[in-house]
């Protein structure tokens, strides 16, 4: 199955309560169909929000317009190819924000299998040619656009605004969102597949920004340190990406960090052992430090392509934690001043608007480069996802949507905005 259709299809409960919630809302107070069957909408998602979009939209056919969603040629990371693992991208593709002392020109591509991913300059979704169909033109298929119609008027904007903060998109995103969606278009009767299709342009674009591969360093080992609350899914992202590097052509040694929980390094005990990959454990309750220190030198000793790090998520003794994880950091800068090169935050979408508290927490723990959001399957707060975009920035590097070790991919926001309103794959 395609990773989208993996998606939409786990992501239902977040894509139903928004796919239906319009539907109702467009059934409450239903509009005739204009005369002809013009899509009435503006042209792209740029003219969502551009200021002269709120000039007559012309009324040519949906297909012959120029489309593109968000310009492609802003995009400067590389993409993270299926077979090179979820999320992983070349370093030159776009700097940490954690403290690196290589820089771009020094980068030189890894001997290992991640060449083939695709380099910098590609884009992370083939850019649309010119001559391909309008965005509507594709999402209908060419066909007559039969759905529903509704005016947009006030009432309406408010009751998705509804429906967008009941998805876990946060108030503030929620209404930059609608107010995008509503720019130019007042009064106009617009069905519910525009609607979704309009809705859908306005999150990629927010999500656009941040999906970005997480780096990948020529640096031997790369040390990903993992970080996040107990249960938000670390040992499991970590074992599916050792999984995904080591299938990469990647060595990987992992370092059960969490030593005060036994329970967790049998969990990453067993992830090792699918994945192929040593686990390094210390007695429990011993220091994670000494432990880092340790799994460092035998990735060094071993020329390991990376160390990642697991580590506790107790945030009932901020203190405690924030102590540890920057004892942690401390002790491997001995070894490698550069060190941690990637400190990722995993984040539980379950959680829905607490992930937004998670994320301003962990950054005042630790320096934390780039997210993973774990569970996006069978939860109906997919949308948190957006708020976490809009308000953070930081990139998102991978998804989850399952405990399999192929449900982790690498971000990619137009499929993630059309699973998320309900819309199919063409
Ligand atoms: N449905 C679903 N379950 C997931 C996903 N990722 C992790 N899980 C499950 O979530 C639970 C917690 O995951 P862990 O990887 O143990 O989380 P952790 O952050 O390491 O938690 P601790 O070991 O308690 O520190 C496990 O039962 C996983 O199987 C996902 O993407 N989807």
């Amino acid at each position: 199955m395609s990773f989208f259709k993996k998606l939409k299809s786990r992501l239902t409960r977040s894509s139903s309560r928004l796919e239906e919630g319009i539907e109702d809302l467009v059934a409450e107070k239903p509009a005739l169909p204009e005369p002809e069957a013009v899509p009435d909408v503006a042209p792209d998602a740029q003219g969502v929000a551009a200021p002269e979009d709120t000039k007559p939209e012309a009324v040519t056919p949906e297909k012959d317009k120029p489309e593109a969603v968000t310009p492609e040629k802003d995009k400067p990371e590389a993409a993270g190819s299926g077979d090179a693992g979820a999320g992983m991208s070349r370093p030159d593709a776009q700097p940490s924000a954690q403290p690196q002392t290589q820089d771009a020109a020094s980068v030189v591509p890894p001997a290992v299998p991640v060449q083939k991913m695709p380099a910098a300059a590609e884009p992370l979704r083939p850019a649309a040619p010119a001559s391909k169909p309008g965005f509507f033109g594709r999402l209908l298929g060419g066909a007559r656009d039969d759905s529903p119609r509704r005016v947009l008027d006030d009432e309406f904007l408010e009751s998705l605004e509804e429906l967008l903060i009941a998805s876990d998109m946060g108030v503030d995103t929620s209404l930059r969102v609608t107010a995008n969606l509503a720019e130019g278009r007042m009064g106009r009767k617009l069905s519910v597949n525009e609607i979704k299709g309009l809705l859908a342009q306005e999150v990629a674009r927010i999500m656009e920004p941040v999906a970005k591969p997480m780096p990948i360093f020529p640096k031997r080992p790369q040390v990903v340190l993992v970080v996040g609350v107990n249960g938000s899914g670390k040992t499991t992202t970590i074992g599916k990406l050792a999984s995904q590097f080591k299938a990469a052509g990647k060595s990987v040694v992992i370092a059960a960090g969490d030593t005060f929980r036994a329970a967790a390094v049998e969990q990453l005990k067993v992830w090792g052992e699918r994945a192929d990959v040593p686990v390094l454990t210390a007695p429990e309750g011993s220091d994670p430090a000494s432990l880092a220190f340790d799994a460092m030198s035998r990735a060094e000793a071993e020329g390991a392509d990376l160390l990642m790090i697991d580590t506790a998520g107790r945030l009932q003794n901020r203190a405690d934690l924030m102590e540890e994880l920057a004892k942690i950091v401390r002790v491997i800068r001995k070894k490698d001043p550069s060190a941690p090169h990637n400190t990722l935050l995993v984040l539980d979408a379950t959680t829905g608007q607490n992930a937004l508290n998670q994320v301003e927490t962990f950054r005042k723990l630790a320096d934390v480069s780039g997210l993973v959001m774990t569970k996006l399957d069978g939860t109906a707060k997919g949308g948190v996802l957006v708020a976490l975009a809009d308000r953070f920035g930081l990139p998102i590097h991978a998804i989850g949507v399952g405990e399999q070790i192929d449900d982790l991919a690498p971000f990619d926001p137009q499929e993630f905005a059309q699973a998320l309103v309900g819309i199919e794959a063409k």
